[in-house]
């Protein structure tokens, strides 16, 4: 049992009674008394309750029981009560959102009807100023009818008092007229009647009565006649004062209306006039213009006429043009097959021989056998004689070297050496360039080319080939383009490649390698970390690591050969103080597509400025000097023997050392097949001895007779 429960409150002669509990309480929560309202029926006699309190428990055990169950169910009851009120108050809340939603919308929806109130009111503002501006319009216009209408019906009031103004004054003459013809009527009745009763006094009376009666109406008409006139002046008068009243009205409203009006229309008047002279003269320029457009029409006929006459010509021109390119094509054929065998008569290696000019000779070094320019060659055996040129070098007796030599080596003092051309002290650049550039157009025509330079280190080779401008390399580089344009007309299109690279003590070094790495000049010989293999497919050569430049459309290309030339191998030697220690070799592939005949052409071009050759005694070279030395000497030995080989081969097929150098190696494409070669061998007055093996040399690459 709930010991709370045991806190009854008796009462006198009363039951238990548990009142209905009012607000939703769990049992655990009643802690007061005044929870319950317990009486107990007693006896009058508290101590018999006292001594019957067990009786009483027992007796109301239940009732406990009950109250606790009713208690228990009440609990129950307020819990329900409590998720009925949890319930009802979510319902409420729930009420509560969608009431306030409502309202909001409710909000919106006031809002939105208060928007569209001040939207309707602004357009009921803008109708309403609208349409006073309409009605003021209007205004103005009735107003200024009524004005008019008043006028007009003034003027017509006016006309009909003018007219009645006569009527009555016509009307007044006209009784006047009568009163007078009355009168004299009268008075000539009364001259009658005063001729027949001038006597009579009867006829004294009448006529004093007629008198009277005269005078009356006399007086009676003159009174009606001058109410009448006096009323007439009188309106008469009004009208005028009312007419004058309205006119200065009309007169004050017109007259700042008609000044507007006056100046307004002066306005208009001196714009109109404005706009008039405009129009004059445009109409003037139209008409200038438009006989401008006729002269202009007729000289365009006349052109186009002339343009037809042109276009006639300029056809059968294109025609003939056309007709010439073809022949031209096919004489361009013919020419590459000619100048191909041309250069085959010629002897596809060729020995040029060039001579320095110098100051100080040592010794005898001239060209012999020179034609007479008066004597005229006009038989085989004079042309014959002339074919080759002859170059005769001479040990002067006194000369110190001689006198070291045997007495049969000393015989001959004079040696001749047979070239295909040589080139004295006086030759220039240009001559030499002259006599080279067929060789160099055949690379054009398709065929692999190798123009040599040897000789002795100081004896001209670079001068040659690569003297600023007029060297073979600067020369072939500014020509080549004018003679690819000339092409260009037969329908040759070129695409052209360099390299430039050199071969020092047998290491290939891209002289072109600046261009990769971003043109630093600082940068010496840049090609020399990169190992460069030569690599042979199908009759093509191609250098690995190489830089190959496009110059077909490039207009810098002598910077480039300049750039590259600074990064050569150069040295000083005894004989030169800028002496080449590298063989270069510039290349130039000309690739050649005839877009009219579908021919092809894969020309290559090599320009090889090679290293000075010394003899190992005279320049006394030692060390790294020594290994250049014994490389360059080595190397040019071995070109030697590949083109006295080649020169051989035609007779008799044999082993052509290639492979001896990397040279011979890399130009082995070119120098083998229908690839032409130029060496020229370069000399100087100043060695006896080194000049003397220079020309031996050119003995062993063609076959050069010596005798
Ligand atoms: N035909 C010539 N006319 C005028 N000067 C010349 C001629 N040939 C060479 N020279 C001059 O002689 C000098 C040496 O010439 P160059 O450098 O061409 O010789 P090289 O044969 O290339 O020497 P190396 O093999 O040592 O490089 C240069 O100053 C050059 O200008």
């Amino acid at each position: 049992m709930n010991t709370e429960l045991l806190d009854i409150d008796f009462k006198q002669n009363k039951k238990i009674v548990v009142s209905k509990l009012q607000t939703p309480t769990k049992i655990n929560q009643i802690t007061h008394k005044t929870d319950y309202d317990i009486d107990i029926n007693r006896n009058v006699n508290n101590r018999a309750v006292d001594n019957n309190l067990d009786l009483f428990y027992q007796e109301n055990e239940s009732k406990l029981k009950d109250l606790e169950n009713k208690l228990v169910s009440l609990n129950e009851r307020s819990e329900e009560q409590n998720s009925l009120y949890n319930s009802l108050k979510e319902t409420l809340n729930d009420d509560y959102n969608l009431k306030k939603e409502n309202l909001q919308e409710i909000v919106d929806d006031l809002i939105a009807q208060a928007q569209n109130i001040k939207k309707s009111t602004d357009d009921l503002k803008d109708t309403l100023n609208d349409k006073t501006e309409k009605l003021n319009k209007n205004y103005e216009l009735k107003k200024l009818e009524i004005n008019k209408n008043f006028k007009r019906d003034f003027e017509i009031k006016k006309e009909e008092f003018l007219q009645q103004k006569e009527k009555y004054e016509d009307e007044v003459q006209v009784e006047k007229d009568n009163l007078r013809s009355a009168i004299a009527n009268l008075n000539t009745q009364i001259q009658e009647r005063n001729k027949y009763f001038l006597s009579n006094s009867e006829f004294e009376a009448k006529k004093k009565e007629l008198g009277i009666e005269m005078n009356n109406i006399r007086s009676e008409n003159f009174e009606k006649l001058n109410e009448k006139t006096e009323m007439l002046i009188k309106q008469n008068k009004e009208l005028k004062s009312e007419i004058a009243v309205f006119e200065n009205n009309i007169a004050m409203k017109l007259i700042p209306k008609n000044d507007f009006l006056k100046r307004s229309v002066e306005k208009e008047k001196a714009s109109l006039h404005t706009v008039n002279e405009t129009r004059k003269r445009k109409i003037e320029e139209s008409a200038t213009l438009a006989k401008q457009y006729e002269k202009m029409q007729l000289k365009y006929n006349s052109l186009q006429s002339e343009l037809s006459i042109y276009e006639n010509k300029i056809k059968i021109m294109k025609d003939s043009i056309q007709n010439h390119k073809d022949e031209l094509q096919k004489k361009e054929t013919i020419r590459r097959v000619l100048h191909n065998e041309l250069q085959d008569l010629r002897g596809n290696i060729r020995v040029f021989c060039r001579i320095k000019p110098e100051d100080n000779p040592q010794f005898i070094l001239k060209e012999i056998n020179v034609l007479d320019p008066d004597e005229s060659i006009n038989d085989e055996e004079t042309l014959n004689k002339f074919d080759r040129a002859q170059l005769q070098i001479e040990m002067p007796n006194d000369f110190p070297e001689r006198q070291r030599l045997s007495p049969r080596k000393q015989q001959p003092n004079s040696t001749i050496f047979e070239f295909d051309k040589i080139f004295n002290e006086q030759s220039t650049n240009e001559e030499v360039f002259d006599e080279v550039s067929q060789l160099v157009q055949s690379s054009l025509d398709g065929y692999k080319v190798c123009i040599f330079a040897y000789g002795q280190t100081g004896s001209g080779k670079t001068y040659t080939m690569l003297n600023p401008v007029d060297g073979i390399i600067p020369s072939t580089l500014k020509h080549i383009y004018t003679w690819v344009d000339e092409l260009k007309t037969l329908g040759w299109e070129y695409k052209m490649d360099i390299q430039f690279v050199e071969i020092y003590n047998d290491t290939i070094n891209d002289l072109l390698a600046f261009k990769s790495n971003g043109g630093n000049t600082a940068v010496k010989r840049p090609g020399i970390k990169k190992k460069i293999d030569i690599r042979h497919i199908n009759g093509n050569t191609s250098l690995t690591n190489v830089d190959q430049i496009d110059i077909t459309n490039i207009d810098n290309v002598e910077d480039i050969l300049a750039k590259a030339m600074k990064f050569r191998a150069t040295n000083a030697t005894k004989e030169n103080a800028n002496s080449s220690r590298s063989h270069s070799v510039f290349t130039i592939f000309l690739k050649g597509f005839n877009k009219l005949t579908n021919e092809t052409s894969n020309g290559v071009l090599n320009l090889i400025d090679l290293a000075g050759s010394e003899r190992l005694n005279k320049s006394q070279a030692g060390g790294d000097r020594l290994k250049e030395t014994q490389h360059i000497n080595k190397s040019l030995s071995c070109l030697g023997d590949v083109i006295h080989s080649l020169s051989n081969s035609g007779q008799k097929p044999a082993h052509i050392p290639f492979r001896n150098s990397k040279l011979t190696y890399m130009l082995q494409n070119y120098l083998t097949g229908e690839g032409k070669t130029l060496m020229f061998v370069n000399v100087s007055k100043k060695s006896y001895f080194e000049t003397l093996n220079s020309l031996r040399f050119s003995t062993k690459v063609n076959d050069t007779k010596m005798r």
